[in-house]
Order: structure tokens, then sequence, then C-alpha cells
């Protein structure tokens, strides 16, 4: 399948990390299984993905030692849905998940299809943040990602000194990160000291899209991000 004959169309599926053990969070278990507005974090995120028909198929990359992964298959008749699949290769870094899920499926994609990673630590997801990123990224060979641009005035501190830094182009990444898997897979196992899909791929040498996010899209990664990301859902923003 070749994007530049013009003459296919890419496949789109999800991969979200999800074998991280949320040590900021501070909690008995793992953020991702946090219920949040009767259901686990994790769920809100396949449920957005399901929506959207387009996206052939969603995998979920938990720990090898994950004891908590029940709560799913037993609360979801979702599950009958044949595109969500739970693989146990989690790494001990995202990117290693990631290149693990990536490694785990690469039977299933052909290299010019699309992947889109996304955190499991993210419910807040829509289905329109996720066509948005699809529409406006879907032919790019370099990919794209959901971002906000900073909006409040930027300090650096060292040590006992601030300094104000310009905003001007500042963004803030967000997920899904959407690539082609060919590309994600080399990026990713080229590139090691990368915090997401887009530094892996910049570090590449390519320009990856930047398309607006949403506040509602917001990682919970310390305790007090649950209330927000629920306050924020139930609000229904970034529709
Ligand atoms: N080895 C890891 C580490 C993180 N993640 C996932 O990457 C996403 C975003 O990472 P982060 O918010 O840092 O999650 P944790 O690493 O779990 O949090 P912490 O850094 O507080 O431990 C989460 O969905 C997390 O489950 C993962 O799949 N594998
Ligand atoms: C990928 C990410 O969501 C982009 O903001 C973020 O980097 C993931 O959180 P982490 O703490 O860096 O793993």
């Amino acid at each position: 399948m070749s994007l530049n004959t013009g003459d296919t169309v890419p496949r789109f599926f999800a991969l979200i990390p999800a074998a991280g053990v949320g040590s900021r969070m501070k909690t008995s278990c793992p953020k991702q299984y946090l219920e949040l507005l009767g259901k686990p974090v994790l769920w809100h995120c396949v449920e957005a993905f399901l929506a959207c028909e387009e996206i052939g198929r969603v995998c979920v990359v938990v720990s090898p030692t994950d004891i908590w992964l029940d709560r799913i298959r037993a609360l979801h008749p979702l599950l009958d849905d044949g595109r969500v699949c739970f693989l146990r290769c989690g790494g001990m870094t995202r990117r290693e998940t990631v290149l693990n899920g990536l490694d785990a499926m690469c039977h299933e994609w052909a290299p010019d299809d699309r992947v889109l990673v996304h955190d499991a630590a993210r419910p807040g997801l829509t289905p329109e943040l996720i066509r948005r990123l699809v529409d406006t990224v879907a032919v790019s060979p370099d990919g794209g990602i959901l971002a906000l641009p900073v909006a409040d005035t930027v300090k650096r501190r060292k040590d006992d000194r601030v300094e104000t830094i310009s905003r001007e182009g500042l963004w803030l990444a967000q997920t899904p990160q959407m690539f082609p898997c060919a590309l994600l897979r080399e990026a990713l196992a080229r590139y090691e000291q990368v915090t997401d899909e887009a530094g892996a791929v910049e570090a590449m040498g390519m320009n990856p899209l930047l398309v607006e996010g949403h506040l509602c899209n917001t990682k919970i990664t310390c305790p007090s991000d649950l209330a927000l990301v629920e306050m924020l859902m139930k609000a229904g923003k970034g529709r």
C-alpha cells in the first residue's frame, strides 16, 4: 500500500499504552483502572476509538504482570466488538510499550497504514478529536499529533532565578499521535531517549503536524487531575 500513488487509502489502528504504574497518582491501582463516571479510565479511551468506524483495530498494551485487566473484561459487553485486543507486552518505559505493541501487531499492519497512539490516562478523548486528527493528518507522511497552544506566560526556573521565555510557537503535546506504522516502528527502534512518538519521528528529521486538541483531553497525572478531567468530561466540551 503506498500513499504516493493516490490510489489507496491507509487503514487506521489505535494503540493504547496502558502498562504504566501511575506512581504520581499515589493510588493503590494504576490510574488507567481508576473509576471515572462509572467506568475505568482506560475504557473511556477504548470507547472513543470504537465510536469511529474508520478505526479498524484497538490494541491495548498492558504490563505482563497486570492484575487489573479483568475489571475491563468483566464490565464491558463491548468486548464483543472484534476490533479490541489486549496485549501483555508492556515495557519498562512508554516507548518500549508502544514499540512492543507495534512489533506484536506488525503482521496485521501494512507499512503505510496509520497507527494512533493514545495514552490510557487521557479518558476525555472524543470521536470528534480523533476524526479531527485523522482528517488533517491522514495523507501526511510525517504524521501529526493533537496538541494545545500555550496560552499562559511561560517561566523557566533555574536554582533561585526565574526568567520569562516567549510562548510564541509553543504547544503542549497531547495524544493521539498518528504516524505511518513502519515509520513509527523504525523511529522508536532507533531513538531511545524520547518522551513521545513525535519526538522519535522528529529525530528522524521529519516534521509532524500539530492539530489543535482540547483541554478535555488532559492527561490524568496527579491526584487532582481526576476531578478536573471528570468535570471537563461532564461539561461535554471539546466536541
Ligand atoms: N512503561 C510504561 C509507562 C507508561 N505507559 C503509559 O503511558 C501513558 C502516559 O504515561 P504517564 O502519564 O507517565 O503514566 P505512568 O508512567 O503510569 O505515570 P507515572 O509517570 O506517574 O508513573 C499512560 O497511559 C501509561 O499507562 C506505558 O504504557 N508503559
Ligand atoms: C505522550 C504525552 O502524553 C505527551 O504529552 C506525555 O509525554 C506522556 O506522559 P509521560 O509522563 O511523558 O509519559
